[in-house]
């Protein structure tokens, strides 16, 4: 399986403790980052992930290249709902693709939690 995980500032500590609770199902998948999310993910749980650039620098519609090209399989991607993002139209761009390829998506640790024990069977 090969999942993106991509998380803004504020949510950056729930992506970690998410990642945590689901580090054996999660290790046996291909991770694909955005560049900051990516770091943290790595230093902090040992995972190994493919890092992208950071999402206002373009990160985002890396993932999204990827997801049209057929090449991901889930994306959790935990999104601020409180703060303007200079990047916005590169995250509509992210989310709107994953609408036009059926790919599932999690913007919350809930529907995280649900996409995780659907695509990885978690015993
Ligand atoms: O901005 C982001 C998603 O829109 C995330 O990017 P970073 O992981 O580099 O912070």
């Amino acid at each position: 399986m090969r999942i993106a995980l991509i998380a803004h500032d504020e949510l950056k500590d729930e992506m970690v403790d998410f990642v945590t609770a689901h580090a054996d199902a999660l290790g046996g998948c291909q991770l694909v980052t955005t560049g900051t999310t990516g770091k943290r993910i790595a230093d902090e749980t040992g995972l190994a992930v493919n890092r992208q650039a950071s999402g206002p620098l373009g990160g985002d519609l890396q993932i999204g290249a990827m997801i049209a090209d057929g090449a991901i399989d889930g994306v959790v991607f935990l999104r601020d709902p409180l703060t303007a993002q200079a990047h916005e139209p590169d995250i509509s761009a992210l989310l709107r693709v994953c609408d036009v390829k059926d790919v599932p998506l999690a913007t919350n640790v809930a529907s995280a939690n649900l996409l995780v024990d659907g695509l990885l069977d978690e015993e």
